[in-house]
């Protein structure tokens, strides 16, 4: 029978690793790469995400034992214009996120990076964009006590509370929550990693 080749997931993130479940795709490892994750100089937010995504790609595939294994990594930047938000450790830095989000369009950008069983590293990015409704005092507070903002890209998640929020998404809910699944597929798919072949 043929089998696929190993499949690594190089990432931490709980979400990425659901979203690859929708499409019965099971790692079969899930190595997490810790990268400093600050922009460069005056780095744009799309050239961001797609670095960080092949940054972790390639890290997790330089493993001795992720040899000759499919490993993909992506990474997912919320930015308002040329400004990138960063991923909210504490409740005052989600708060000002949600202040500079509310009742404006932000896109949200996730970096794809695939590295193949012969080293070569392939990758894209997907834009999203999204629109807060003005937000109340009440409402900041409201989503706030969640604590859904916690370690998520622009203070938000969008598959939680923040959704009765969001005005106006044009372009990939999954995109927003981490992994875009149709060009996660496409990737995948176009590179020879045929995700309808059963696990080694
Ligand atoms: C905007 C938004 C972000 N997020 C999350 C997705 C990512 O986990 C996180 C952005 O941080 P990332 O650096 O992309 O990912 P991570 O640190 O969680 O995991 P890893 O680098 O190991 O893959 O924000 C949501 O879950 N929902 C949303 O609506």
């Amino acid at each position: 029978m043929v089998q696929r080749p190993l499949f690594v997931l190089a990432s931490a993130s709980p979400r990425r690793r659901e979203l690859l479940a929708r499409l019965g795709l099971v790692p079969d490892r899930i190595d997490a790469a810790d990268l400093d994750e600050t922009p460069l100089k005056a780095e744009e937010p799309l050239a961001l995400a797609a670095r960080l995504a092949v940054a972790k790609a390639q890290a997790i595939a330089a493993q001795a034992r992720n040899a000759g294994a499919f490993v993909l990594a992506a990474d997912t930047v919320v930015a308002c214009g040329r400004r990138v938000l960063p991923k909210a450790e504490t409740i005052d830095e989600a708060r000002a996120c949600l202040d500079l989000l509310s009742g404006r369009r932000h896109k949200v950008i996730t970096g794809l990076a695939l590295v193949r069983p012969d080293g070569l590293a392939r990758g894209r990015t997907v834009v999203s964009s999204v629109t807060f409704k003005r937000l109340t005092r009440a409402e900041i507070a409201w989503y706030l006590e969640s604590g859904e903002w916690h370690g998520k890209a622009g203070g938000y998640a969008i598959q939680g509370r923040a959704e009765a929020l969001v005005r106006f998404l044009s372009g990939s809910h999954s995109n927003v929550v981490g992994l875009p699944l149709f060009e996660t597929y496409q990737l995948l798919a176009g590179n020879g990693l045929d995700v309808t072949l059963p696990a080694p």
